[in-house]
Formats: C-alpha cells, structure tokens, sequence
C-alpha cells in the first residue's frame, strides 16, 4: 500500500504531525488544528494535526504527478442522461416540489498505484488558482483530496460566522443572465435560514448580493451571508443546521436532496462536501464547498472529479450539460499535466 505521510495544506498553511482522527463534530470545539472532510452524504473525518505553519505550495516536480488524459475520464451520467435529468427537475418544478436542484456528475479515470493527490494540488496551484485550494491526505482513512474549490462554504472568527454562497456561471460577465441573479437569491434566502437556525436572533445579514468574480476560465455571481453565534453553539449544532451547503442542493433543501437522490447514479462523495480547517484553540475556521475537487477511489484503482450546474424553470438542458464541461475542462487538462508542463517549459497560456 502507498503510504505518503499524512498532511493538510490549505492555500498557504501546512499540517503535519496527525495526532487523532474522530467523526465526531464536538471534537471541534476542543482545542488543537484540525483537517475536516466532510462527505455531501454526510460521513465526516476530522484530523487534528500537531505542527501548522506557512509554507509556500512547492512547485510541482516535472514527472512526479502522472495524470489522466482528458480522454480517459468516464461520466456517471452522459451527455443524454443528464440533459433527461434536467428535464425530469423541470417537471418537479412545474408540480410545484422544488425550485431549484443541483445536479452533478461524478467523472472517473484510471489512477496510478503511486500518485500523489499532494502533486496535483501543486500543478492546482499553478494552472488553476483558487481562494480555497488545498490538499487533505489521509491515505490509512481512505481520503485523498485535492481541492481548487472557488466557494466558501463556512468561515469562523469567534462567534462571526460567513457563507459565501455561488450561483451563476458564466465564460464572462456578459454570459450571466437575469436567471443568474434569480438562482443566487433563491440560495441566499436559503442560506440566511440555514443560519438562522443557529445564530442568534437578528444577527443573520447579507453584506454582498451577486459580486462578479472572475476565476480562471469563468466568472460566478457570490453572495456573503453573516451571522452570530450564540456562546452555547458549536459545530454539531452548526453543520447540522448547514449542511449539506445550501449552493449544491437546491430550495427547498429537503425536496432538492430527494429528488437529487433519485436522479444521480454516483455518490458525490468529498464534492459538494465540506473542505478545510477548523482551529478550535483560536475559534477560527474556513471550510470550502467542496467543487472543482479531485480525489481518489483507492479501493477501485481510479481519480473522481465532481462537476454540476443548479436547475431551475428557466434552465435548457443543453446549456446545463455545457456548464457542467466548462466547469470541468481546464481542471482535467491541468490533471492530465498539461499546464504544468507548459508551466515547467515557461511557455504562456
Ligand atoms: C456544482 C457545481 O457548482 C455549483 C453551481 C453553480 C451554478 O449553478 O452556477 C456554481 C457553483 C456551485 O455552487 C460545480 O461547480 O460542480
């Protein structure tokens, strides 16, 4: 068995030194540095992690990540299946049973016994950059995550607490459409009410609606949704109230998820889930919503990589299914090695 020591790394910041790995949230209000995964099914790993410091993401090694090409990925639903699947949440919504759904695909491609998922975050980091790229590598726990996510699911500063929900994708500005606008909306109220399950009364607020970011390759809508802690609260009563995020189920939450459950054939697995840190010692934390994620599948010898597109009355299904390849085009080309090779030659982009 491969055994690569275990490490987190969150954009800057490095964990090594693991000390103990628990399912259970309330270890998160404890004390120590810890590395959460959480699946969008709901099975949870958190790893508290002895030495954290700031250390560059090292450039990637010519050779060492030995990528899939883009040819090699298969879909858990093709071009046919999910054009039907957006039809099928079309009708949900004329009958009234939701407004919005997520729907995903899960791709997969044939893995090298000895790859590092640390070696794609470093060619992540260069050909795709992105506020809440990391690394979570567990080997002997069965997670290997390697994440370019653009999308924050929760970030904590003592009792403050962030989400900043995305919807709306577009190559440019000039491709985001009304419908855009209305789909990040929709999310925001569900994401205000997430929230206001567990932060104090009146404190939940909206500081941005629909700000343009520009990522590489496209540009979303993002919206910041704010709330305060009670004393009291801590992270069981926080991810139960949040998650799934509310960005890649859809509105009403519960409807989403049914209907989501029937239509998609592969589980999501860490996309779509919770990425990122927790310092319990200082009440900080930042976890990303786990899109534009690779991780592994060492048991079936393969790479995942998780793309999707939100569904509502005004969506072609065409046009969903060409959201879901951009999504995922420049993110399987630098896997392949692609950029990292143009990279290492200094060749342009
Ligand atoms: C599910 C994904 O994207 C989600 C859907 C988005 C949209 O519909 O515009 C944008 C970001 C994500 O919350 C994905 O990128 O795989």
């Amino acid at each position: 068995m491969l055994d690569l020591p275990p490490l987190a790394r969150f954009g800057g910041l490095v964990a090594t030194g693991l000390l103990d790995v628990t399912s259970d949230p309330a270890a998160l209000d404890s004390a120590g540095f810890w590395a959460v995964a959480a699946d969008f099914e709901g099975s949870l790993v958190c790893a508290r992690f002895a030495d954290v410091r700031t250390e560059p993401v090292p450039a990637p090694v010519p050779g060492q990540w030995q990528g899939p090409t883009p040819g090699d990925w298969t879909s858990s639903l093709d071009h046919a299946a999910y054009t039907a699947g957006v039809r099928r949440i079309r009708a949900h919504i004329a009958a009234g049973e939701v407004y919005q759904a997520n729907l995903c695909r899960v791709l997969s491609a044939p893995l090298a016994p000895d790859a590092d998922i640390d070696a794609l975050t470093a060619l992540l980091a260069r050909g795709n950059p992105a506020p809440y790229a990391g690394t979570i590598r567990l080997p002997r726990h069965g997670v290997e995550i390697a994440t370019a996510s653009p999308e924050l699911f929760l970030r904590r500063t003592g009792p403050v607490i962030e989400s900043g929900p995305i919807k709306g994708t577009g190559r440019t500005e000039a491709d985001l459409l009304d419908k855009d606008h209305a789909e990040n909306v929709m999310i925001v109220d569900l994401v205000r009410n997430d929230l206001g399950r567990v932060c104090a009364t009146g404190t939940v607020t909206v500081p941005d609606l629909c700000v343009v970011e520009k990522h590489p390759g496209l540009v979303h809508l993002v919206s910041t949704v704010r709330g305060e802690l009670p004393a009291d609260t801590g992270w069981p009563e926080l991810l139960a109230a949040a998650f799934p995020p509310g960005s890649v189920t859809g509105a009403p939450k519960t409807s989403a998820l049914t209907i989501i459950e029937a239509l998609e054939t592969a589980p999501r697995g860490p996309y779509c889930g919770g990425i990122g840190w927790v310092d319990a010692d200082r009440a900080t934390a930042q976890l990303a919503v786990g899109i534009r994620t690779f991780w592994t599948d060492r048991a079936e010898g393969v790479l995942r990589f998780g793309t999707g597109a939100g569904i509502t009355w005004g969506s072609d299904p065409e046009r969903e299914w060409q959201e879901t390849e951009l999504k995922a085009a420049r993110l399987l080309a630098v896997a392949s090695g692609q950029y990292g090779d143009a990279y290492e030659s200094g060749r342009t982009l």
